[in-house]
């Protein structure tokens, strides 16, 4: 069987519903990080469906005991928010993964270049194999900045298969990118926006993401 990225767009309403407001010029900045706090919210709680290791044992409950399925605390799991956009999406996904450790990785596109330059890297030097790994970023769109983060977190031991990506505005050759390299990931987003124009921004896309979530 040959693999292929997979790509999930949840047909949610609580997930188009925030994607309206952050689509919308006139949402003020503090709107639109709520928005992407939710989105990062749900499109987790989607993401972790059959990913997170579970663990089958008996409680005693207050009448009899009963056999339960808690999530299993062995298997380590980590959140990568790619800065700064990837920051809005992780206090979502920290709500459903309490957890999960949080490794910060800073990337910023050249405006010329659309190259990503790291500036802060938080990973630590060796990942277990079987870390389950959730990375955050709202916009996927040259992929320049997901494929730097790909190549850091494979370097450190990670697992592609074991990785999945919360993303709001995926574009076609960031998706190309990732399936080429990497046909095990699988990426949960709130739209796929066809359209990347020649200053490296999805159309329609959301605008700079990271300057509409900290109002810069
Ligand atoms: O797919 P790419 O073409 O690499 O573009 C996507 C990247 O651009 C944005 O970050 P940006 O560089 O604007 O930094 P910021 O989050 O600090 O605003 C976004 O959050 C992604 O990380
Ligand atoms: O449209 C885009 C593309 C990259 N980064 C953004 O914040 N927006
Ligand atoms: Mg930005």
């Amino acid at each position: 069987m040959t693999l292929q990225l997979r790509v999930y767009v949840p047909p949610h309403p609580l997930i188009k519903h925030w994607l309206g407001i952050a689509r919308n010029a006139a949402t003020p900045p503090a709107l639109f990080r709520s928005a992407i706090t939710e989105l990062g919210r749900w499109l987790s709680y989607e993401a972790v469906r059959e990913w997170l290791p579970t663990q089958d044992l008996t409680v005693e409950g207050p009448l009899e005991h009963a056999n339960v399925t808690l999530v299993d605390p062995e298997v380590p799991m980590a959140v990568v928010p790619i800065l700064r956009a990837g920051l809005g999406l992780l206090e979502g996904a920290q709500t459903v993964l309490p957890s999960a450790s949080i490794y910060h990785l800073g990337l910023v596109r050249n405006e010329e270049t659309l190259q990503p330059e790291c500036y802060l890297n938080k990973l630590p030097e060796k990942l277990h194999p079987e870390t389950r790994v959730l990375i955050t970023d709202p916009m996927l769109a040259t992929g320049g900045s997901i494929m730097a983060a790909m190549v850091e977190l494979v370097n450190r031991g990670i697992n592609p298969e074991l990785t999945r990506i919360v993303s709001v505005v995926a574009a076609p050759p960031a998706l190309q990118k990732l399936n080429a390299a990497y046909p095990g990931l699988i990426v949960y987003t709130a739209t796929i926006d066809e359209i990347v124009n020649e200053k490296g921004f999805i159309v329609p896309g959301l605008g700079d993401a990271g300057d509409r979530i900290f109002g810069t």
